[in-house]
């Protein structure tokens, strides 16, 4: 597990250790766990060229520090600066042999040179912000962002001009190969949109006590740990039942899609119910997802329901979780009388695609639905579904939605499951999985090739899987996202790319089935 804190929580916990520890110790060893960064990724380090980018705090010293070290190993070393730096720092980077030649202040040096400078460099480091960056990049800060080399730059602690608390860029920011962290990871670099600018992130410890985190991210050993594995007594009940209701006449292959992400998840036994219309001749109800679902996924057991009927869909049988969406379309009402039936169910739901309007239209009518019900519901909207349910449930219009997941993403969500009462899994790079508490976990597996039609319905059947399998919901949120994103990392390898969503079942089994054979586990 990787943690996050915030920029209190490190201040805090930076001034219990400096009130122990030699002035300047901690920062030497930032200093070290980035100086064994350069000497990793440069191999070699006599005659390297490498380009400072010093502002006038810490974050500063930490790179000039660097460039010190780096400097007395043979390396060439310039700094630029925009107004005054780190005095100890700059006095040791000078007496090394670097050279602080350049002050980019408007006066400063033209921006051929300036260019020249960053071209010729094998390694950029920018040191021009770290935590205590405040509001956007002023401008001689920004020139220098934009012609820093986005894949010769390390970000010292964090790219500057990333909020480090909301991952918020207002204008520029540098763009990085790698950022070298310390002493824990800050939101803003997990957080869209700073986490765009981060590339791989290294986390150097230095030794902080640091309080309950603000934020999670999975790691591979997290997940392994927590796969539902059938032990010696199992059966396909013991395992755990999935309801799941997708697919619709107009989108069937909704269903299949979320079924292929079930069968992949850890539960037994796989009830879908499919909703129809009845046969003109015989009267008998049927849907054509059930058809589709029968055809590719045998194992599944199909009920066809007609659209709305709670009787027929809560007697498809017992279940330890219900899924409800991927590919429902048509009568919202009768979606809406299914999914309050669902809500009547003391068993943890999930809530995707075409369920979410009229669950916020559920809530819009009463706040408190989801607050006064004992197992957690789980909704899964991709950015334009959250506007809309922010728009029905909060009164919010897009606009707003959009201003406010800029601002700070992971506040947002927080909010609005505080207000609504759902686990929230916001889709989209770096999917946030908050619960109404705030506990949150972000996903940092995945590539862009998810975003394509069809992965999310497969997302939903595979948490909702996890779920019936005993995972807690807002877990199996967090551990089907990594799943997901790991499938999706290895498309390339399977020779699965470009990705299409009828691919991920099979790259989930793949996934699962390293996680659960890796000798080093
Ligand atoms: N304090 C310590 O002992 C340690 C600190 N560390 C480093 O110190 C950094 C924090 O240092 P500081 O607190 O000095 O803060 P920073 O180095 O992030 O910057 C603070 C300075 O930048 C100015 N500033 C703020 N926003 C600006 C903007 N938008 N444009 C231009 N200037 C702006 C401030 O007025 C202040 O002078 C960490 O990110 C980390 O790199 C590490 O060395 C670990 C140990
Ligand atoms: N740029 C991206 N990087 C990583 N993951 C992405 C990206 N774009 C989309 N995804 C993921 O792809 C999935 C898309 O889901 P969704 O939008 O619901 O698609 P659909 O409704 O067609 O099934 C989500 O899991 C989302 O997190
Ligand atoms: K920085």
């Amino acid at each position: 597990m990787r943690n996050a804190h915030t920029v209190e929580q490190v201040r805090a916990a930076e001034a219990e250790r400096f009130a122990v520890l030699p002035p300047g110790a901690l920062m030497q060893r930032a200093v070290f766990g980035l100086v064994a960064y350069v000497v990793r990724r440069l191999g070699r380090v006599h005659g390297a060229r490498i380009v400072i980018l010093a502002g006038s705090g810490d974050n500063g010293g930490d790179a000039l520090w660097a460039g010190a070290r780096l400097a007395a190993r043979g390396a060439r070393v310039d700094a630029i600066a925009t107004g005054t730096t780190h005095p100890q720092a700059t006095a040791a980077l000078l007496a090394a042999g670097g050279h602080r030649q350049i002050v980019a202040t408007s006066a400063g040096p033209d921006e051929p040179t300036l260019r020249a400078l960053l071209e010729r460099a094998d390694l950029v480091l920018d040191g021009l912000l770290g935590i205590g960056g405040r509001g956007g990049l002023r401008p001689a800060h920004a020139r220098l962002a934009a012609l820093a080399p986005p894949r010769r730059t390390v970000a010292v602690d964090l790219p500057s001009g990333v909020d480090a608390d909301t991952g918020a860029v207002a204008g520029d920011a540098i763009r990085a190969s790698a950022t070298i962290t310390f002493g824990t990871y800050k939101r803003g670099l997990w957080l869209m949109p700073g986490a765009a600018h981060t590339g791989p992130v290294e986390l150097v410890d230095i030794g902080l006590t640091l309080p309950e985190p603000d934020l999670r991210a999975l790691d591979d050993a997290d997940v392994r740990a927590a796969l539902p594995v059938p032990h010696e007594t199992a059966s396909k009940y013991r395992r755990g039942v999935l309801g799941l209701v997708a697919g619709s006449d107009d989108y069937p292959g909704a269903a299949v899609l979320a079924v292929g992400g079930a069968l992949r998840g850890g539960a037994g036994y796989l009830r879908v119910v499919s909703v129809g219309r009845a046969d003109p001749a015989s009267g008998r109800i049927h849907g054509r997802a059930g058809d589709h679902v029968r055809a590719a996924h045998p194992e599944a057991v199909v009920t066809d329901i007609a659209p709305g009927d709670r009787a027929a869909l809560l007697a498809a049988g017992r279940v330890q979780a219900w899924a409800i969406g991927p590919g429902l379309a048509g009568d919202t009402s009768a979606t809406g009388a299914s999914l309050d039936a669902l809500l009547g169910e003391d068993v943890p739901l999930v809530v995707d695609a075409g369920a979410l309007d009229p669950l916020a239209d559920l809530l819009a009518a009463d706040r408190t639905r989801l607050h006064r019900r004992v197992a957690p519901v789980l909704v899964t909207p991709h950015e334009g579904e959250f506007a809309r349910l922010v728009g029905r449930v909060l009164g919010w219009d897009a606009a707003k939605a959009a201003d406010e997941l800029a601002a700070d993403r992971l506040a947002t969500v927080r909010r609005v499951a505080a207000e609504t009462g759902a686990v929230i899994l916001l889709k989209g790079a770096r999917t946030l999985v908050v619960e109404p508490s705030g506990t949150a976990w972000v996903n940092t597996t995945g590539s862009p090739w998810l975003g394509t039609a069809g992965s999310g319905d497969v997302l939903t059947g595979l948490i909702g899987s996890l779920a019936a399998a005993g995972l807690p919901v807002a877990f199996a949120g967090a551990v089907g996202a990594h799943l997901h994103g790991r499938a999706a990392e290895r498309a390339g390898v399977h020779g699965c790319l470009p990705l299409a969503a009828s691919d991920l079942p099979r790259l989930l089994a793949a996934t699962v089935t390293d996680l659960l054979t890796d000798p080093a586990r």
